[in-house]
């Protein structure tokens, strides 16, 4: 069974996942796989840098992911561009990924989940939800980004009701880390039928 986790920026895919895998569940998670198609000498990194030059390397010849994030955030074309590339190159990725997985049941966590209409290869869907002040401070805190930066990320992903209406599971977001803990235990026993 495959089962897709979604949530906007900072809303708490990985400390939902996190607690997923420490039960062992094998976790397929697209913002590591975004990394991965980009590594030094990959099709994916050697297409970037023709496109925005090498100013858009660090100096050890890894990209800058910072510098990136600024440029395609700060640009809708240059966002479009990067999609395309990497979107065809993740999803092949995350299929092979999902055909490797061996645990009783297997998470693809992908921020776009909604939007990239990967819900069709899943069996279920959990949302990690809270509310859009939340997950603005909890970005910007982590990422040091600028409050404009993370609001552009925001609204170039789904509302939060959209997301929502894609959701079969909802995990609640707007508390402890504790409490996610506890509903991911109790979507565990459900999803493993104990
Ligand atoms: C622009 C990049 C280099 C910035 O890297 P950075 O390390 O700062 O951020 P990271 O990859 O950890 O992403 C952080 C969050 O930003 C959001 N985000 C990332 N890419 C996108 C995108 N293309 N559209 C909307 N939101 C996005 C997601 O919520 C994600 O969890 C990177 O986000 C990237 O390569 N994006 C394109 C690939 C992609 O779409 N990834 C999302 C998973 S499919
Ligand atoms: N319930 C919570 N209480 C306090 N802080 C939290 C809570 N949940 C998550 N955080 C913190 O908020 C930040 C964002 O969480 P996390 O990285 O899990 O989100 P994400 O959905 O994976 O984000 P992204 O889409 O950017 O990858 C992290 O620094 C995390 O430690």
């Amino acid at each position: 069974m495959v089962v897709g986790l979604t949530g906007g920026i900072g809303s708490g895919k990985s400390a939902a996942t996190n607690k997923f895998a420490a039960l062992g569940i094998d976790i397929i998670d697209a913002d590591e796989v975004a990394r991965d198609v980009v590594t030094l000498g990959s099709e994916g990194l050697t297409r970037i840098t023709e496109h925005f030059g090498h100013a858009i390397l660090l100096e050890d010849g890894t990209l800058n992911r910072a510098a990136l994030r600024e440029r395609v955030f700060n640009n809708s074309e240059e966002k479009q561009w990067l999609n395309q590339l990497l979107h065809p190159l993740i999803r092949k990725t995350m299929l092979q990924q999902i055909a490797d997985a061996t645990s009783h049941y297997c998470i693809l966590s992908v921020p776009l989940l909604v939007e990239g209409n990967l819900t069709e290869l899943c069996d279920r869907v959990i949302v990690v939800d809270c509310p859009e002040s939340m997950q603005l401070e909890r970005a910007m805190q982590r990422d040091g980004s600028t409050k404009q930066i993370i609001e552009s990320i925001m609204a170039s992903q789904a509302t939060r009701k959209e997301r929502l209406a894609a959701a079969d599971d909802v995990i609640d977001n707007s508390k402890t880390l504790a409490f996610l803990n506890e509903q991911v235990l109790t979507l565990h026993s459900k999803y493993t039928g104990q």
